[in-house]
């Protein structure tokens, strides 16, 4: 696979002292988000966050990811570990369609059903770049913050051993309690 990576760079945010290093696989441009001290960490936690635009940069309460990024950033500034800021919108149907696909929510869709009426899966995300900074960064165990368990599935495929699951969740509202509760009954997310 082919994967350019940026050397390592400090970035001080709101939520603490970070490291990050960039990934670039294809057209797509990831980043890992690191605590100051997570090579210390015999198990760091982890957060494989997807890139959510609508979500993460202006606050959509569509959905929770805004929320769960918060989260994750404040968990892992405090306990170290790192994040992985997976660069795959829209469970890798890219900006546009997810704008098409929230159309076709208006009109009563759930968020699977407006992906598979315009032709995408359920879910088209590709992890491989995880593996790769797995890899970069030398983590065999880990603490994964997350409630799907597709991302546990993965994560166990590559041998990396997942000591501890941490739930994401945050509190819902009125625009993305049905969102929730697709991913809760339809994608088998542990809410
Ligand atoms: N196609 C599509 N993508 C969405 C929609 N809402 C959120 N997303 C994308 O879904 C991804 C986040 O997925 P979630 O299901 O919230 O969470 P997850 O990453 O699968 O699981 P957790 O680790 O438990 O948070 C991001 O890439 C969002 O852009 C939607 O209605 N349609
Ligand atoms: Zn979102």
């Amino acid at each position: 696979m082919n994967i350019e990576k940026s050397t390592i760079a400090n970035l001080p945010t709101k939520y603490g002292k970070f490291k990050i290093r960039a990934y670039k696989q294809d057209n797509q441009e990831h980043l890992a988000i690191m605590s100051k001290n997570f090579e210390d960490i015999e198990a760091p936690y982890v957060r494989v966050h997807s890139e959510c635009l609508t979500g993460d940069t202006l606050g959509s309460l569509k959905c929770d990811c805004q929320n769960q990024l918060d989260l994750a950033l404040k968990f892992i500034s405090k306990e170290g570990g790192l994040v992985i800021y997976h660069r795959q919108e829209g469970r890798n149907i890219g900006l546009l369609n997810k704008v098409n696909a929230y159309a076709l929510q208006d009109q009563g869709r759930n968020t699977i059903e407006a992906n598979l009426e315009l032709g995408f899966g359920e879910d088209d995300r590709d992890y491989s770049v995880v593996e790769e900074v797995f890899k970069d960064l030398n983590l065999n165990k880990i603490k994964l913050i997350t409630n799907n368990p597709e991302k546990i599935k993965y994560v166990e495929s590559l041998g990396i051993e997942i000591v501890e699951r941490i739930p994401a969740i945050t509190k819902a509202n009125n625009h993305n309690k049905n969102y929730i509760n697709t991913k809760k009954e339809q994608m088998g997310h542990m809410f």
